[in-house]
Protein backbone atom coordinates (compact mmCIF):
# COMPACT_ATOMS: atom_id res chain seq x y z
CA UNK A 1 0.00 0.00 0.00
CA UNK A 2 1.14 3.25 -0.90
CA UNK A 3 1.65 6.26 1.70
CA UNK A 4 -0.09 9.22 0.05
CA UNK A 5 -0.04 11.14 2.66
CA UNK A 6 3.77 11.70 2.97
CA UNK A 7 3.80 11.38 -1.29
CA UNK A 8 5.22 14.66 -2.58
CA UNK A 9 7.65 13.39 -5.31
CA UNK A 10 7.25 12.31 -8.93
CA UNK A 11 5.00 10.02 -10.34
CA UNK A 12 6.99 6.76 -10.82
CA UNK A 13 6.04 5.78 -14.76
CA UNK A 14 5.95 2.02 -15.61
CA UNK A 15 5.41 0.59 -19.11
CA UNK A 16 4.05 -2.72 -20.08
CA UNK A 17 5.40 -3.97 -23.65
CA UNK A 18 4.18 -7.00 -25.49
CA UNK A 19 2.02 -8.34 -28.37
CA UNK A 20 -1.20 -7.72 -29.13
CA UNK A 21 -3.71 -9.61 -26.87
CA UNK A 22 -0.52 -10.75 -24.67
CA UNK A 23 -2.34 -9.37 -21.59
CA UNK A 24 -0.78 -6.17 -21.16
CA UNK A 25 -3.83 -4.45 -20.39
CA UNK A 26 -5.32 -7.20 -17.68
CA UNK A 27 -1.55 -6.99 -16.38
CA UNK A 28 -1.72 -3.12 -15.93
CA UNK A 29 -5.54 -3.62 -14.47
CA UNK A 30 -4.70 -6.26 -12.38
CA UNK A 31 -1.70 -4.06 -10.89
CA UNK A 32 -3.67 -1.10 -9.93
CA UNK A 33 -6.48 -3.16 -8.03
CA UNK A 34 -3.24 -4.19 -5.68
CA UNK A 35 -3.01 -0.49 -4.63
CA UNK A 36 -5.53 2.03 -3.33
CA UNK A 37 -8.00 4.32 -5.85
CA UNK A 38 -6.17 7.25 -6.84
CA UNK A 39 -2.67 5.73 -6.34
CA UNK A 40 -2.06 4.39 -10.17
CA UNK A 41 -3.47 5.50 -13.35
CA UNK A 42 -3.28 3.44 -16.13
CA UNK A 43 -2.51 4.96 -19.69
CA UNK A 44 -2.71 3.01 -22.96
CA UNK A 45 -0.36 3.63 -25.93
CA UNK A 46 -3.18 3.38 -28.54
CA UNK A 47 -5.13 6.42 -26.97
CA UNK A 48 -2.00 8.18 -29.05
CA UNK A 49 -2.60 6.41 -32.02
CA UNK A 50 -2.25 9.42 -35.01
CA UNK A 51 -5.20 11.53 -35.77
CA UNK A 52 -6.63 10.20 -39.61
CA UNK A 53 -9.01 13.05 -40.22
CA UNK A 54 -7.72 13.20 -43.22
CA UNK A 55 -8.02 9.64 -44.98
CA UNK A 56 -11.38 8.06 -46.52
CA UNK A 57 -12.41 5.25 -43.98
CA UNK A 58 -11.27 2.43 -46.95
CA UNK A 59 -8.13 4.16 -46.27
CA UNK A 60 -7.69 3.91 -42.71
CA UNK A 61 -8.65 0.46 -42.90
CA UNK A 62 -5.41 -0.24 -44.49
CA UNK A 63 -2.74 1.68 -42.71
CA UNK A 64 -0.21 -0.30 -40.97
CA UNK A 65 -1.42 0.23 -36.91
CA UNK A 66 1.68 -2.38 -35.81
CA UNK A 67 4.53 0.32 -37.23
CA UNK A 68 6.07 2.59 -35.07
CA UNK A 69 4.79 5.59 -37.43
CA UNK A 70 1.32 4.81 -36.41
CA UNK A 71 1.37 6.51 -32.87
CA UNK A 72 1.98 10.06 -31.96
CA UNK A 73 4.96 9.32 -29.54
CA UNK A 74 5.73 12.87 -29.38
CA UNK A 75 2.46 14.14 -28.10
CA UNK A 76 2.47 10.75 -25.47
CA UNK A 77 6.35 11.86 -24.34
CA UNK A 78 4.89 15.37 -23.80
CA UNK A 79 2.16 14.06 -21.19
CA UNK A 80 4.24 11.94 -19.62
CA UNK A 81 6.77 15.26 -18.90
CA UNK A 82 3.59 17.21 -18.25
CA UNK A 83 2.65 13.94 -15.51
CA UNK A 84 6.08 14.07 -14.05
CA UNK A 85 6.33 17.83 -12.81
CA UNK A 86 2.58 16.95 -10.98
CA UNK A 87 0.10 18.32 -14.50
CA UNK A 88 -2.55 16.66 -15.38
CA UNK A 89 -3.22 15.62 -18.80
CA UNK A 90 -6.44 15.26 -20.85
CA UNK A 91 -5.55 11.66 -22.47
CA UNK A 92 -7.01 11.19 -26.09
CA UNK A 93 -9.27 8.08 -26.82
CA UNK A 94 -9.66 5.74 -29.58
CA UNK A 95 -11.73 4.27 -32.00
CA UNK A 96 -11.16 0.95 -33.28
CA UNK A 97 -14.44 1.14 -35.42
CA UNK A 98 -13.72 4.17 -37.19
CA UNK A 99 -10.03 3.75 -36.85
CA UNK A 100 -9.73 7.23 -35.56
CA UNK A 101 -9.35 9.24 -32.47
CA UNK A 102 -12.13 9.73 -30.67
CA UNK A 103 -13.46 13.56 -29.57
CA UNK A 104 -13.81 12.32 -25.75
CA UNK A 105 -10.84 12.96 -23.89
CA UNK A 106 -10.01 11.24 -20.70
CA UNK A 107 -8.22 13.29 -17.47
CA UNK A 108 -5.36 11.52 -16.11
CA UNK A 109 -3.60 13.62 -13.09
CA UNK A 110 -0.05 12.93 -11.89
CA UNK A 111 -0.75 9.94 -9.08
CA UNK A 112 1.88 8.40 -7.03
CA UNK A 113 2.28 5.34 -9.90
CA UNK A 114 1.46 5.76 -13.84
CA UNK A 115 1.24 2.34 -15.73
CA UNK A 116 1.66 2.71 -20.37
CA UNK A 117 0.43 0.21 -21.50
CA UNK A 118 1.55 -0.22 -25.49
CA UNK A 119 3.07 -2.79 -28.29
CA UNK A 120 5.53 -0.41 -29.06
CA UNK A 121 6.88 1.81 -26.41
CA UNK A 122 10.71 0.35 -26.36
CA UNK A 123 11.06 1.66 -30.04
CA UNK A 124 12.20 4.84 -29.24
CA UNK A 125 15.23 5.07 -26.92
CA UNK A 126 13.90 8.70 -25.78
CA UNK A 127 10.35 7.47 -24.98
CA UNK A 128 11.78 4.10 -23.45
CA UNK A 129 14.28 6.14 -20.86
CA UNK A 130 11.11 7.64 -19.08
CA UNK A 131 10.36 4.43 -17.67
CA UNK A 132 11.40 3.68 -13.90
CA UNK A 133 10.47 -0.02 -14.30
CA UNK A 134 10.19 -1.40 -18.06
CA UNK A 135 7.61 -4.71 -18.37
CA UNK A 136 7.64 -7.16 -21.25
CA UNK A 137 4.41 -9.65 -21.35
CA UNK A 138 5.45 -12.99 -22.85
CA UNK A 139 2.81 -14.90 -24.13
CA UNK A 140 3.14 -17.46 -26.68
CA UNK A 141 1.37 -16.01 -30.01
CA UNK A 142 -0.72 -18.63 -31.61
CA UNK A 143 -2.84 -17.59 -28.07
CA UNK A 144 -2.60 -13.95 -28.40
CA UNK A 145 -3.79 -14.70 -32.30
CA UNK A 146 -7.08 -16.60 -30.29
CA UNK A 147 -7.92 -13.89 -27.89
CA UNK A 148 -7.54 -11.32 -30.98
CA UNK A 149 -10.01 -12.92 -33.12
CA UNK A 150 -12.31 -13.22 -30.54
CA UNK A 151 -11.49 -10.05 -28.74
CA UNK A 152 -11.85 -7.98 -32.57
CA UNK A 153 -15.14 -9.27 -33.57
CA UNK A 154 -17.12 -9.09 -30.60
CA UNK A 155 -15.43 -5.79 -28.93
CA UNK A 156 -13.71 -4.04 -32.50
CA UNK A 157 -16.51 -4.48 -35.43
CA UNK A 158 -14.66 -6.74 -37.19
CA UNK A 159 -14.58 -10.01 -39.15
CA UNK A 160 -12.70 -13.38 -39.24
CA UNK A 161 -11.84 -12.94 -42.19
CA UNK A 162 -10.31 -9.33 -41.73
CA UNK A 163 -8.81 -10.19 -38.29
CA UNK A 164 -6.34 -12.58 -40.09
CA UNK A 165 -5.85 -10.63 -42.95
CA UNK A 166 -4.76 -7.91 -40.94
CA UNK A 167 -2.73 -10.87 -38.77
CA UNK A 168 -0.88 -12.16 -41.74
CA UNK A 169 -0.01 -9.01 -43.31
CA UNK A 170 0.92 -6.70 -40.86
CA UNK A 171 0.62 -7.80 -37.34
CA UNK A 172 3.15 -10.69 -37.35
CA UNK A 173 5.36 -9.09 -39.41
CA UNK A 174 5.58 -6.26 -37.12
CA UNK A 175 5.98 -8.00 -34.08
CA UNK A 176 8.56 -9.77 -35.47
CA UNK A 177 10.58 -6.66 -36.93
CA UNK A 178 9.61 -4.42 -34.11
CA UNK A 179 7.90 -5.64 -30.51
CA UNK A 180 9.88 -9.01 -30.22
CA UNK A 181 13.40 -7.83 -30.64
CA UNK A 182 11.98 -4.92 -28.03
CA UNK A 183 12.13 -7.80 -25.09
CA UNK A 184 15.70 -6.97 -25.16
CA UNK A 185 15.48 -3.70 -23.41
CA UNK A 186 13.13 -4.62 -20.67
CA UNK A 187 13.77 -5.42 -16.74
CA UNK A 188 10.90 -8.00 -16.14
CA UNK A 189 9.71 -10.32 -18.63
CA UNK A 190 5.98 -11.49 -17.19
CA UNK A 191 5.18 -14.79 -18.76
CA UNK A 192 1.43 -15.36 -19.56
CA UNK A 193 0.34 -11.87 -18.76
CA UNK A 194 -2.30 -10.12 -16.40
CA UNK A 195 -3.33 -13.05 -14.16
CA UNK A 196 0.37 -14.38 -13.17
CA UNK A 197 -0.46 -14.32 -9.34
CA UNK A 198 3.89 -14.58 -8.88
CA UNK A 199 4.61 -11.90 -11.04
CA UNK A 200 2.02 -9.96 -8.82
CA UNK A 201 3.37 -10.46 -5.76
CA UNK A 202 7.13 -9.51 -6.75
CA UNK A 203 5.53 -6.45 -9.27
CA UNK A 204 3.97 -4.96 -5.88
CA UNK A 205 7.49 -5.09 -4.14
CA UNK A 206 9.26 -3.78 -6.45
CA UNK A 207 6.42 -0.89 -7.57
CA UNK A 208 6.26 -0.24 -3.43
CA UNK A 209 10.59 -0.12 -3.51
CA UNK A 210 10.13 2.26 -6.47
CA UNK A 211 7.80 5.47 -4.61
CA UNK A 212 9.96 4.94 -1.59
CA UNK A 213 13.40 5.56 -3.01
N1 LIG B 1 -4.37 -14.82 -18.86
C1 LIG B 1 -5.46 -14.71 -19.62
N2 LIG B 1 -6.26 -15.77 -19.80
C2 LIG B 1 -7.34 -15.68 -20.60
N3 LIG B 1 -7.71 -14.56 -21.27
C3 LIG B 1 -6.95 -13.50 -21.13
C4 LIG B 1 -5.79 -13.49 -20.30
N4 LIG B 1 -5.19 -12.26 -20.38
C5 LIG B 1 -5.97 -11.55 -21.20
N5 LIG B 1 -7.02 -12.26 -21.65
C6 LIG B 1 -8.08 -11.82 -22.57
O1 LIG B 1 -7.46 -11.58 -23.84
C7 LIG B 1 -7.95 -10.37 -24.41
C8 LIG B 1 -6.80 -9.39 -24.59
O2 LIG B 1 -6.23 -9.10 -23.31
P1 LIG B 1 -5.59 -7.68 -23.03
O3 LIG B 1 -5.09 -7.67 -21.63
O4 LIG B 1 -6.57 -6.61 -23.42
O5 LIG B 1 -4.37 -7.72 -24.05
P2 LIG B 1 -3.46 -6.56 -24.64
O6 LIG B 1 -3.68 -5.33 -23.81
O7 LIG B 1 -2.06 -7.11 -24.56
O8 LIG B 1 -3.91 -6.40 -26.07
C9 LIG B 1 -9.03 -9.84 -23.45
O9 LIG B 1 -10.26 -10.31 -23.93
C10 LIG B 1 -8.69 -10.51 -22.14
O10 LIG B 1 -9.83 -10.71 -21.33
N1 LIG C 1 -7.50 1.11 -36.01
C1 LIG C 1 -6.77 0.16 -35.41
C2 LIG C 1 -5.79 0.47 -34.49
C3 LIG C 1 -5.07 -0.55 -33.91
N2 LIG C 1 -5.33 -1.84 -34.23
C4 LIG C 1 -4.57 -2.93 -33.63
O1 LIG C 1 -4.47 -2.76 -32.22
C5 LIG C 1 -3.34 -3.50 -31.78
C6 LIG C 1 -2.76 -2.84 -30.55
O2 LIG C 1 -3.69 -2.84 -29.49
P1 LIG C 1 -3.69 -4.03 -28.41
O3 LIG C 1 -4.69 -3.55 -27.41
O4 LIG C 1 -4.10 -5.29 -29.09
O5 LIG C 1 -2.28 -4.12 -27.87
C7 LIG C 1 -2.34 -3.50 -32.90
O6 LIG C 1 -1.85 -4.82 -33.08
C8 LIG C 1 -3.14 -3.01 -34.12
O7 LIG C 1 -3.08 -3.91 -35.18
C9 LIG C 1 -6.30 -2.13 -35.16
O8 LIG C 1 -6.54 -3.32 -35.48
N3 LIG C 1 -7.01 -1.12 -35.73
Amino acid sequence: MINTDSFSQRPVFISIVGASCSGKTALANNIAKRFSDHQVSVIAEDAYYKRQDHLTPEERVNINYDHPNAFDHDLLSQHIHQLRTGQSIASPTYDYVTHNRADATIPVSATPVIIIEGILLYHEQALRDLFALKLFVDTPLDICLARRVERDVIERGRTVDSVLSQYHKTVRPMYREFIEPSKYYADLIVPMGGYNEVALGVLDSKITQLIDS
